[in-house]
């Protein structure tokens, strides 16, 4: 199997979403497995832990920005977003404002990574507030779609099983584009070998 050695660098993921999508939620949900519900915090906060997976341990760091920081420091939103590997891009279903966040905060991703497909899973949060709901599932799933990233549904109030999908599946799209492409060269010659021995298959054949 993969080995990351002790020199591997922790994977970065970066929180966004507008206020009250509930991203502090979220990481804490993540870190201590509770749900806490209120917090005042107008700062960013960075959480470190580690997490076993695939038989690798993987140490993470996590940055929750939170809506003020993001609103009035366009700078830092982007500095933090070139600091991160991968992206959990939240919003409230039950707040439609929030959910129209969503494809600026994309764009901006889009802009600013150079990569191909920066890794991100988009989270429709709140779920448990079925009554108040102004996004429909389906609208979640085509957002996703047309912004190329993944999606899910869930409550950070209801359940950590959720959140933690969320993440394990950020942390393998940001795993998996960081491994190296499969040897080229080794590759090749696989290639070769094959055609060689076709072609000399061919010519017993011939001959
Ligand atoms: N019912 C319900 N409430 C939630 C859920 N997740 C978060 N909340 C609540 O939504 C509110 C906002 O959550 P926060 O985690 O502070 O949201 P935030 O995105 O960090 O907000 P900003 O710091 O303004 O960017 C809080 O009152 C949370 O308790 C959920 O899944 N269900």
């Amino acid at each position: 199997g993969e080995v990351r050695g002790p020199s591997m660098q922790p994977v970065k993921i970066l929180v966004l979403g507008a206020g009250d999508s509930g991203k502090t939620a979220l990481c804490v949900r993540f870190i201590t497995r509770r749900f806490i519900g209120e917090y005042d915090h107008r700062r960013e906060m960075t959480y470190r832990c580690s997490r076993t997976l695939d038989h690798e341990d993987v140490d993470l760091e996590i940055l929750d920005l939170p809506s003020k920081v993001q609103e009035s420091l366009p700078a830092s939103l982007e500095s933090s977003i070139c600091w991160a590997d991968g992206f959990l891009l939240l919003y409230s279903i039950t707040q439609r404002l929030t959910f129209m966040e969503v494809p600026r905060l994309k764009a901006l991703i889009d802009k600013t990574k150079h990569s191909l497909i920066p890794p991100t899973v988009l989270v429709a949060n709140k779920a448990d507030l079925e009554v108040g709901r102004e996004v429909t599932t389906e609208e979640g799933q085509t957002l996703a779609k047309d912004l190329r990233c993944s999606f899910r549904e869930l409550s950070v109030a209801e359940a950590a099983s959720g959140v933690e999908a969320a993440f394990l599946q950020l942390i393998r799209f940001v795993l998996d584009q960081q491994r190296p492409l499969p040897d080229r060269r080794s590759y090749m010659l696989t290639v070769r070998h094959a055609l060689t021995r076709k072609l000399t298959r061919s010519k017993t054949m011939q001959w």
